[in-house]
């Protein structure tokens, strides 16, 4: 941990090896000629601001006394003091601009290293923390992190620089009176540990307490629809208004925290100095010193006592402080995600075919629910598969577990033959691709959402795609064409629109399997068919369609039905109808115009 070692910040382009501690105190790369520089002006500062000041200054006294037999002592004490001076500024001002530089450069690598980290992490990471907490700890930790860190620790070199120095210098001058100032040494250093193991529970406490509020302001703003259409915006507020009060009340504590300390470690001072120029005086009328060395002595002291103080309650207190606000930045830079994506297979051809081999799942937040109970059925390349059954059923599970975004419990899901886990991670997503039933765009043009994550494509690959989704004719009706903005999430674009769009986007990397789930539920019927149509035509993608809408599936090549976390039934809709078991009896019902999507919750085991 070498503060001094800063010579550029390198942001890694390729994920660090996981499990690999990454910790921004470790990272910081070394340029030995600034740090030389820097140690040498910081030492020649301190000793020059304060050894030799207050030592010039004593001379002047000194030589005031003297200045009826000699002006000599009296003006070269005063040109040394005044040279000193300027060389301390000059230090400082170089201290100064280099802290800065590294404050902003160490800021910069946490920010890097902590998104790397988070966006790296599973997908049920972001089931149980929720974004807000995220971007506070991206924004307002990280910031009390570095600055509060760079800051201290220069105070920490300057200062511990200067309390050696100057202790060397009392030592000389007068080592009686040193002693006296030595003994509220382990006297502080007791009172500060206790103070900084308090005020480090407490910064954390305001952290946490932060990042709280901060979810209900997400979580508010980013759904401020469905706020305003329920009147909900005072509750909200209020909400928001009583996790603010409790960070208020942490800031109480910890300002009476501070307050506390200030005072004892200030009343320490107040008895020093009475005894410091009592037992002081006492010396210059024994002729032991002289009166110019008790005013150097006086100044010195001074001195000791701000640097030490700043060792102690800006430095020690303050670094607890930073701490407290970076553990748990440190926390998620460390983070080793619980589902790897340490795959390497990536052959030049994939057929596209899948097979659920007795698979048990459950969700992370539940780990006793199981969702997916011993289920296994196969998919031959090319062919066109829909997954049905009653909401909560599992449908979606299995769309997430050939997604890799969550791991089975036991039992394998394979592509080609390879757990699906094998395949790397860029590849999968390149060759496996979905549309999911809420499907987000990103608030960029119409034709970066549908080659986003693709370089260099070109505007005729995207508006075939499009017209193959059957977006084509509604992007043109809009002012800017392809180049339309979409809005935050999309929002600019109606759900309808949305899905084409998000369809588009998963065309247009080829893939050589495409998951639908509910990617057609916010068409009208005409818009419908005509998608379905493009994804029939589909030649050599294997297709597996999750659907509640029944008669879009009639045409699949298979229909598997979940039920409870088990395949129920499959085959083609015609002997599905024929065997009158729970297809045919959701068919009818939806003929009926009766409600098929009875919640199927897991049971808990
Ligand atoms: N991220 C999650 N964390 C915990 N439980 C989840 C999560 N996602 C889904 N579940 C639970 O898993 C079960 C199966 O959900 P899934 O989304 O697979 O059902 P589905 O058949 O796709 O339903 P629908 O047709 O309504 O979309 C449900 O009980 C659901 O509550």
């Amino acid at each position: 941990m070498n503060f001094f070692q800063i010579k550029h910040v390198e942001i890694p382009h390729q994920n660090p090896p996981l499990g690999s501690k990454t910790t921004p105190f470790g990272c910081l790369r070394v340029n030995w000629g600034i740090s030389a520089n820097f140690i040498a002006g910081l030492w020649f500062n301190a000793f020059a601001g304060d050894s030799f000041i207050p030592y010039y200054a004593g001379q002047v006294i000194d030589g005031i006394n003297k200045i009826h037999t000699s002006q000599d002592q009296f003006i070269y004490a005063i040109t040394l003091m005044a040279i000193c001076t300027a060389s301390r500024a000059a230090c400082y001002a170089m201290r100064t601009g280099l802290f800065e530089i590294t404050k902003i450069k160490f800021n910069v690598r946490v920010r890097n290293l902590l998104l790397r980290s988070i966006t790296r992490q599973e997908i049920g990471f972001f089931d149980s923390v929720k974004t807000g907490e995220i971007i506070s700890r991206l924004s307002a930790d990280t910031t009390i992190t570095t600055v509060m860190f760079v800051n201290n620790v220069k105070v920490l070199i300057a200062s511990f620089v200067r309390v050696v120095a100057v202790l060397a210098f009392m030592l000389w001058l007068s080592w009686r009176l040193s002693i006296l100032n030595l003994i509220m040494l382990p006297i502080i250093a007791v009172v500060s540990k206790v103070f900084g193991g308090y005020l480090k529970k407490v910064a954390m406490e305001i952290r946490t307490s932060f990042a709280r509020a901060n979810e209900v302001a997400d979580e508010t703003c980013g759904n401020i629809r469905t706020v305003r259409s329920f009147a909900n915006e005072d509750r909200e507020c209020e909400r928001y208004g009583e996790l603010l009060e409790d960070t208020y009340k942490l800031h109480v504590r910890k300002a009476l925290l501070l307050g506390s300390f200030v005072l004892v470690e200030r009343s320490f001072d107040l008895g020093l100095l009475v005894l410091t120029l009592y037992y002081g005086g006492h010396l210059v009328m024994t002729n032991t010193i002289t009166a110019g060395e008790l005013v150097t002595f006086y100044l010195c002291k001074n001195r000791f006592r701000v640097s030490l103080g700043k060792l102690t309650v800006q430095v020690y207190a303050k670094l607890m402080e930073a701490l407290g606000a970076s553990i748990k930045v440190i926390e998620f830079i460390d983070r080793v995600p619980k589902v790897r994506n340490g795959g390497r297979l990536a052959p030049s051809k994939l057929r596209g075919s899948i097979e659920f081999k007795n698979v048990w799942m459950s969700y992370p937040t539940r780990r006793r629910a199981h969702v997916l109970r011993d289920v296994s059925f196969k998919v031959s390349p090319g062919e066109f598969v829909a997954l049905v059954g009653p909401s909560g059923s599992g449908k979606s599970s299995c769309v997430n577990l050939l997604e890799h975004f969550y791991e089975t419990m036991s039992g394998q899901v394979l592509l080609d033959g390879h757990p699906i886990k094998a395949y790397d991670h860029k590849f999968l997503h390149r060759v496996v691709s979905l549309v999911g039933q809420e499907p987000v765009l990103f608030a960029r043009s119409i034709k970066d959402n549908i080659s986003y994550g693709l370089d260099n494509c070109s505007l005729e690959e995207v508006q075939r795609v499009a017209r193959q989704a059957n977006a084509h004719q509604f992007i043109m009706e809009l002012p800017e064409g392809y180049e339309t903005g979409t809005g935050e999430k999309g929002m600019q674009l109606s759900g309808g629109q949305k899905q084409r769009v998000a369809i588009a986007r998963a065309l247009i990397r080829r893939p050589a399997v495409l998951l639908l789930d509910e990617a057609t539920s916010a068409l009208d019927a005409e818009s419908e068919q005509m998608v379905q149509q493009a994804i029939n035509n589909l030649d050599g993608h294997t297709v597996i369609v999750v659907a509640h809408r029944l008669s879009t599936v009639e045409k699949a090549d298979r229909i598997i039905v979940i039920d409870k976390g088990r395949v129920v039934e499959q085959g083609r809709h015609k002997e599905l109808m024929q065997r009158e078991g729970t297809y045919a009896d959701m068919v009818r019902r939806q003929l009926l115009g009766l409600d098929t999507s009875d919640d199927t919750e897991a049971d808990d085991d």
